[in-house]
């Protein structure tokens, strides 16, 4: 696997691969990650990943300095994927002294992430329009455990047509049905065996619409559910699923996010 950390070296290795397909990470990888990985080998003869804690889809009070890291091990899992090239660039790569353009996402972008965490989606536009330049990508994969950023991301794709093809791919989720990501690992014993209860609560909200519960009920059931079990509700909602606008009743997306302890838990499923 080649490595690169600054852009003369990411040319230099990108001139001898062919078409490339994309999984932007923010690295501490897991099974979720490698699934992203993994589907990249379908959509491109050569498969690069990024890990890069973008500093400007944080916001000022948020967990960018206690971020897991943990290069070593990732570039061992990168490696035993078959990945062919790792795209590990510096802050000061990324965004040298003097930068002064951002990309700002409205539609798919806004209410929900875009509101709890103004100034996120600005971000990861902003980093993944960059990451997209300078690799070339034709195709770039991202989960939908984040669907609004997936859908953010299809929104900057399509506004600026940028030639490149967006792929969603599945949730990868534990045993107990808790999605996978680099942040549970901040969740202590007691909240870890507490924090599947937020898919279990969605689904069982899905399962009493099916069969005939009005959404508000349903809703306003898994809301208190949640709450006696010690989360913190920022949303549960019905949306539409690519504009994310909210909607009353299915077909739908059901979003959620919930904070538990310190950690904040993201999660979605098809209503
Ligand atoms: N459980 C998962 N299943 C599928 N894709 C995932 C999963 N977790 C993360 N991804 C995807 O991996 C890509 C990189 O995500 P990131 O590096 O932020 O990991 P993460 O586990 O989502 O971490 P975080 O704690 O920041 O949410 C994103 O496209 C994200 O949607
Ligand atoms: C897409 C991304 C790598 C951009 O920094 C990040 O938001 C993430 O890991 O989901
Ligand atoms: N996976 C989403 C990246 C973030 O929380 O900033």
């Amino acid at each position: 696997m080649r490595i690169a950390r600054d852009l003369p070296t990411l040319r230099a290795e990108l001139a001898s691969l062919g078409p490339l397909a994309l999984v932007p990470t923010m690295g501490a990888l897991h099974e979720g990650h490698l699934s992203l990985l993994a589907a990249a080998r379908q959509e491109a003869p050569a498969v690069a990943a990024s890990i890069f804690v973008n500093p400007l889809q944080f916001g000022p009070n948020e967990d960018l300095s206690r971020y897991p890291r943990q290069e070593a091990r990732d570039l061992e899992m990168l490696e035993a994927a078959g990945c062919d090239l790792a795209w590990l660039p510096s802050v000061e790569a990324m965004y040298p002294p003097g930068r002064a353009t951002t990309i700002d996402v409205e539609g798919a972008a806004e209410g929900w992430e875009g509101a709890a965490r103004p100034g996120h989606f600005r971000g990861v536009a902003t980093v993944c329009t960059k990451l997209f330049q300078q690799t070339g990508a034709v195709a770039a994969m991202f989960g939908e455990k984040d669907w609004q950023q997936l859908q953010a991301i299809r929104q900057v794709v399509r506004d600026l047509d940028m030639p490149i093809r967006i792929i969603g791919c599945p949730t990868v989720r534990e045993a107990d049905g808790l999605a996978m990501s680099s942040r549970n690992r901040f969740l202590s014993p007691a909240e870890r065996a507490q924090a599947a209860a937020l898919p279990g609560a969605m689904q069982a909200a899905i399962a009493a619409m099916a069969r005939g519960a009005t959404p508000a009920a349903a809703l306003a059931e898994a809301r208190a559910g949640l709450a006696a079990a010690g989360f913190a509700l920022d949303y549960l909602a019905l949306v539409e699923p690519e504009t994310l606008r909210a909607c009353a009743a299915p077909p739908a997306r059901l979003i959620a996010a919930a904070r538990l302890g310190g950690v904040r838990l993201l999660d979605n499923m098809p209503a």
